[in-house]
């Protein structure tokens, strides 16, 4: 089919290539010309594992091209994808303002009957509001359907998961729309749910803010097993074979971030504050996430007089691993807090230095690797569990650091290891291991 994308970010790169790659003519449109730039020349602006090798190969068989000019963009298209961004407002609402101004340049060149498919997370209602505003500004007498397609893709496994996602969620009132995007979808072989606009949408901040609220309950009961002695590790372990439970999103650690959850929470305290409702579950894992963002360095504050002119190495400054994203990630406050309290930072990770850069700009040192980092250093916080962080030895820190004691956010060692290590070991969940003894 003849497809436009809007917006190349995580979510329309991606969906752009792959729908390429399924065989259909896609053209991606970005107001950033920068980028649409670097696309063109098949130069990927973010890493996303597998994508760079689909976008060249899709580019080079004609099936893929970028624009920044709405009119070539849309010039024949049946199938419009919407993927610009919906930050958070000030107010904890998602901002539709990129999407608003990308419904106007919809109605303003687009010049024949389109179906326009909302993959961005958007407020239950917003599809409908989408379809008015571009009506409301045609400048041609043309039809427009709409469908709801909201991403589930995970940042860091994106090509991988449009692949092989657990489900593709398509909503509409229009059921030939909905079969177009049904049969668009077939070829993914992933299960498919058809739904209406509303639920459609939902679906996608039900689903968020569970998965939110799945990582700040295993948060609390790591909090709660430091202080009487039990294990985090073990304890997920003995949930997770429970399949009501599920293994899945039970690791805890310093807090989730990212561009999505911390966003997405407080959008639905939001729809529903709309709705005149109140959802003191959701505001509590909003806060619980809060507290725990703060509890690696509440941990060295109480293991340290002062942090003053303490050499600080940190470890990680992505949200998450195999990404460059650093948005609402727990290192930029964890860096904050520390350099508050006088500490020196030299801070090491594997893709984000550059995004950290812009953030924290020469207030850090940055190092090229784990033992650069951690050299002389007088404390080693691990904040993100790159594959790089988990395989250095943890016996190698006492090479390497003035005295080895390390504050992992991540848990990225067993217990055994830290006591064999000599290192004093603190994690989250789990005893604190000093002088090879484990202190229950
Ligand atoms: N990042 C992720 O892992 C996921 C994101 N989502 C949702 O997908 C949406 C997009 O997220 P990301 O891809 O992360 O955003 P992003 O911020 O990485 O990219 C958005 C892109 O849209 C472009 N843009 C902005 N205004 C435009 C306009 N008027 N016309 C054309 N292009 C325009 C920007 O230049 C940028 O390249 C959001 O609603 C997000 O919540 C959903 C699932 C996963
Ligand atoms: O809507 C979105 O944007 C996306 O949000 C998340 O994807 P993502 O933010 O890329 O990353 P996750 O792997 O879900 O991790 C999010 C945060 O939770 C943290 N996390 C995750 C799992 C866990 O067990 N513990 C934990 O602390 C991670 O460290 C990270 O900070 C969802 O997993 C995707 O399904 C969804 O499409």
């Amino acid at each position: 089919m003849e497809i436009s994308v809007i917006g190349t970010g995580y979510v329309g790169l991606v969906t752009g290539v792959c729908l390429a790659d399924l065989g259909h003519q896609v053209m991606c449109i970005d107001i950033d010309k920068e980028k649409i730039g670097t696309l063109k020349q098949g130069i990927s602006p973010i890493y996303e594992e597998g994508l760079s090798d689909l976008l060249k190969k899709n580019i080079s068989n004609k099936n893929l091209s970028f624009t920044s000019d709405y009119k070539e963009g849309l010039r024949g298209k049946e199938v419009i994808y919407i993927a610009v961004g919906t930050p958070q407002a000030m107010d904890g609402s998602a901002d539709l303002t990129y999407v608003e101004k990308v419904c106007k340049s919809i109605a303003r060149y687009l010049e024949n009957d389109a179906i326009v498919v909302t993959k961005s997370t958007v407020p239950v209602g917003t599809n409908e509001w989408i379809k008015q505003t571009i009506e409301g500004n045609l400048q041609k007498d043309i039809e427009i359907k709409i469908v709801s397609n909201p991403e589930f893709l995970r940042q860091g496994s994106a090509v991988y998961d449009t692949y092989h996602g657990d489900r593709i969620v398509i909503g509409s009132e229009d059921a030939e729309a909905l079969n177009i995007l049904e049969s668009i979808n077939a070829d993914f072989s992933i299960p498919i749910v058809k739904t209406d606009l509303r639920s459609a949408e939902m679906i996608k901040y039900a689903s968020n803010a569970f998965l939110a609220a799945k990582i700040s309950f295993i948060n609390e009961m790591a909090n709660l097993s430091e202080r009487i002695g039990a294990n985090i590790d073990h304890v997920a372990a003995g949930m997770g074979m429970d399949k009501r439970i599920g293994n899945a999103f039970l690791n805890a650690g310093i807090g989730y971030g990212g561009s999505c959850f911390p966003k997405d929470t407080r959008a639905v305290i939001s729809i529903a504050k709309e709705a005149d409702y109140e959802m003191p579950i959701l505001e509590n894992v909003v806060d619980s996430n809060e507290r725990q963002r703060g509890i690696i360095v509440d941990k060295m504050m109480s293991r340290f007089e002062r942090l003053k002119n303490k050499k600080v190495a940190i470890l990680g400054l992505a949200f998450k691993p195999e990404t460059d994203d650093i948005r609402e990630a727990p290192s930029i406050s964890v860096t904050e807090k520390l350099l508050e309290a006088g500490a020196e930072v030299c801070a090491y990770d594997p893709a984000a230095r550059r995004n950290a850069e812009k953030v924290l700009s020469n207030k850090v040192a940055y190092a090229d690797s784990v033992s650069e980092a951690i050299t002389e250093a007088d404390i080693a916080v691990i904040l993100t569990e790159w594959k790089e962080i988990k395989k250095f030895p943890i016996e190698d820190y006492k090479k390497y650091m003035k005295s080895p004691i390390i504050f992992d956010g991540r848990n990225c060692f067993t217990l055994e290891e830290a006591k064999d290590s000599g290192a004093e070991y603190h994690s989250i969940g789990r005893p604190v291991v000093r002088d090879s003894v484990v202190y229950k």
